[in-house]
């Protein structure tokens, strides 16, 4: 029961087609024919600060996405996650990464799982992608006992690599705030304590990409994603009607807005959408650093960027329920953040 809900343990026979409980339903599934389209989202240079604030705030408004370069985290931390995540998930036996299962039946539960949604067994169409969740912020919630053993130094990395993360978080909040010509601090503040979570995702290769997704369309909950990803391929974004492939760019970082920084920005930064595609011959592999508030804070707009003639777009919402109700009712694009539009 545990082992048939990894995908890792779904390819293990060499199967020719994939299990039905994988197929999307015909308007979900990626049209490969087209998905050489690359996005052509900014590349800013973080060490050039004059005029990185403005093209991430254009950046911010056009796609919600941008890479950066010259991030301050070093490269030798990007790529030894990259290799820990593909050695759990390549080198470690199935049973011995079992015994690091999240608990199926709780949202985010920190470990090694498969589904990404709660609900009732069968009603959900699967994602082709195994993954292994990591709990590092507040210092309150990390517990390295819960992350694998080995290599021997998995655990020590994973910390570093959630420290240096969080530094770029806020070194980036603080830009986007004064890209609205906010304080620097605003939304950092408006997010409260960050709640940090390191997701590495496995993609297994896929007998058949064209009727599947490695993971559905969706944007990220919290505040903040920085995402790397090795040179597969696979990560798309959707706009105006179309999915565009983001090229991996090897040692940048992906940032992706996510919905309660679209909320605070009051719609003026859209949160990204994004979803990954599988292939037939390569296994892929992505880290996503999610910078999310603690699920008592209430977000809602900033204040400053309402006015007499600057309504609210969106009503204020106590971030565990968000959580809640996304965990249930699904993602299915942005709908959940569709909801609080004023
Ligand atoms: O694998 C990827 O590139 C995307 C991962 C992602 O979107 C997520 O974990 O939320
Ligand atoms: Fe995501």
């Amino acid at each position: 029961m545990e082992t048939a809900s990894r995908v890792e343990a779904v390819t293990k026979g060499g199967l020719p087609v994939v299990p039905s409980q994988y197929i999307q339903p015909p308007e979900a599934r990626p049209n490969l024919h087209h998905a050489g389209d690359a996005a052509p989202i900014p590349t800013i240079d973080l060490s050039i600060s004059d005029s990185a604030t403005e093209s991430i705030g254009e950046a911010c408004r056009n796609w919600g996405a941008f890479h950066v370069v010259n991030h301050g985290v070093p490269i030798h931390l990007l790529d030894r996650m990259k290799s820990l995540g593909l050695s759990f998930f390549q080198d470690c036996p199935l049973e011995e990464k079992l015994q690091y299962a999240c608990d199926s039946t709780s949202a985010a539960s920190e470990g090694y799982g498969s589904r990404m949604l709660l609900g009732a067994e069968g009603d959900v169409v699967l994602d082709w992608r195994d993954y292994f969740d990591h709990h590092t912020l507040p210092l309150s919630r990390r517990d390295p006992s819960h992350w694998p053993l080995h290599p021997p130094d998995y655990r020590q990395v994973v910390e570093e690599y959630g420290n240096e993360m969080k530094k770029l978080a806020q070194k980036l909040l603080g830009i986007i705030s004064e890209s609205l010509s906010l304080p620097c601090s605003s939304i950092e503040e408006a997010v409260g304590e960050i709640y940090q979570n390191i997701t590495m995702s496995y993609y297994p290769p896929c007998p058949q990409p064209e009727l599947t997704l490695g993971l559905q369309s969706h944007s990220d909950m919290g505040a903040l994603t920085l995402l790397i990803q090795d040179d597969v391929g696979g990560l798309q974004l959707y706009k105006d009607d179309h999915w565009l492939t983001v090229p991996p760019i090897s040692h940048a970082i992906l940032v992706l807005i996510a919905d309660q920084t679209e909320i605070i920005t009051n719609g003026i930064y859209k949160s990204a959408q994004h979803r990954a595609v599988t292939n037939a011959n390569r296994a892929r592999l992505s880290v996503a650093t999610f910078h999310d508030p603690s699920k008592t804070a209430r977000i809602a707009p900033a204040s400053h960027l309402i006015g007499q003639h600057t309504k609210p777009a969106y009503k204020e919402v106590v971030y565990g329920q968000y959580v809640s109700s996304w965990y249930s009712k699904g993602p299915e694009g942005k709908r959940n953040l569709d909801a609080l539009l004023c």
